[in-house]
């Protein structure tokens, strides 16, 4: 766990960049600090591996106050991934990934054999491996980037805008990515963004903050969505927070119709469900793990505007008619 304990930082002759913060980052998970340009994201950031040290106030890695820590051991076990990859541009991407082990004792011979493992993990085929940063795209260096800060392992990483220089098509396939191998690894994440979809996508915590380096809101997405601190929370979250919370939430507790009670909907041999007699197209099932996202989308886009369930063999077992999902959501906020 890190822990933010009454932080606060005034820079030389400067306004105040972080205001009393005082936050946990869960340990093992990912938390978004989020919010617009100056509020204070990246000097909070760095007060964690003590780039950047608090005016007052103390940061905590797992109740050790890092500034007693040895500088150097500190930032061996926190990984650092910026914008631009920050790569060294006269080292293949091989060596850029195995720079650190290398640092730390390991063989050359260990190193490449282990950063050629990691590069797999993000994504990159082997041939990669012996070009320079130059000769990569924008969200191959991003990746080269990420696996040198796992090359050491460490079990925290900091990210500042790891995703931002790259396309939103790209930022897209980085994410899910990205979440995969959180997913194995389990890394106790600190991450700058100034993307609100980004944090709530990407974070398990979202830490909103406002100028003057103020924290504003502290919560899982779906707290930060469905009752944001205040307006400028609500603001910044955005205008269809509505929609984007049912994300957040499973199909699994909708109550649906019996499939007997549409005697529109066309099955075939095996009870799966082919069509509306009267409409056609059923436009997509769902199942229980999906998300009420996900049904309330089919219900609005369905000619009928009833979603259909389909079990794991894909059989429907049931269906929601669009009245009864409102019904729900309503509900639901009660
Ligand atoms: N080295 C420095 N010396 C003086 N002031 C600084 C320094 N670094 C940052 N600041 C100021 O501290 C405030 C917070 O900056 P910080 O970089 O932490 O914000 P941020 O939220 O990460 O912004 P951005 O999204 O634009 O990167 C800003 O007003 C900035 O101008």
């Amino acid at each position: 766990m890190i822990t933010f304990d009454d932080v606060v930082k005034v820079y030389p002759g400067g306004s105040t960049a972080v205001d009393h913060l005082t936050v946990e980052l869960p340990t093992g998970k990912l938390t978004a600090l989020v919010g617009p340009s100056g509020c204070g994201k990246t000097t909070s950031l760095r007060m964690i591996n003590r780039m950047v040290n608090p005016t007052s106030g103390r940061v905590l890695i797992d109740g050790q106050d890092v500034s007693q820590q040895d500088e150097a051991k500190l930032r061996r076990g926190i990984g650092y991934v910026i914008q631009s990859a920050g790569l060294f541009p006269h080292r293949t991407v091989l060596d850029n990934v195995a720079t650190v082990p290398v640092l730390v004792g390991k063989t050359r011979r260990e190193a490449r054999t282990a950063a050629l493992e990691l590069l797999d993990r993000v994504g990159l085929s082997p041939e990669f491996a012996k070009r320079y940063p130059a000769q990569l795209s924008g969200g191959q260096q991003q990746r080269v980037g990420v696996a040198r800060a796992l090359a050491a392992d460490p079990p925290i990483m900091l990210m500042d805008e790891p995703f931002s220089a790259v396309d939103p098509v790209v930022r897209g396939q980085l994410h899910a990515e990205f979440l995969r191998l959180q997913n194995d690894l389990g890394k106790t994440i600190a991450m700058v963004t100034h993307d609100i979809d980004e944090a709530i996508k990407l974070g398990d915590k979202v830490a909103v903050f406002r100028q003057g380096g103020i924290l504003a809101q502290f919560g899982t997405p779906q707290e930060l969505l469905e009752k944001p601190a205040d307006d400028f929370v609500a603001e910044f979250v955005g205008r269809d927070r509505g929609l984007r919370s049912l994300s957040f939430d499973s199909a699994a507790s909708l109550p649906v119709q019996p499939v007997s009670s549409q005697p529109d909907l066309e099955l075939d041999d095996a009870g799966r469900p082919v069509r509306w007699r009267s409409a056609g197209d059923l436009g997509g099932v769902f199942t229980a793990s999906d998300s009420l996202r996900v049904v309330t989308d089919l219900a609005i886009s369905s000619p009928v505007g009833i979603a259909v369930r389909v079990d794991e063999q894909g059989k429907a077992d049931g269906v929601v008619r669009h009245h009864d999902l409102v019904d729900h959501l309503l509900e639901r906020r009660r």
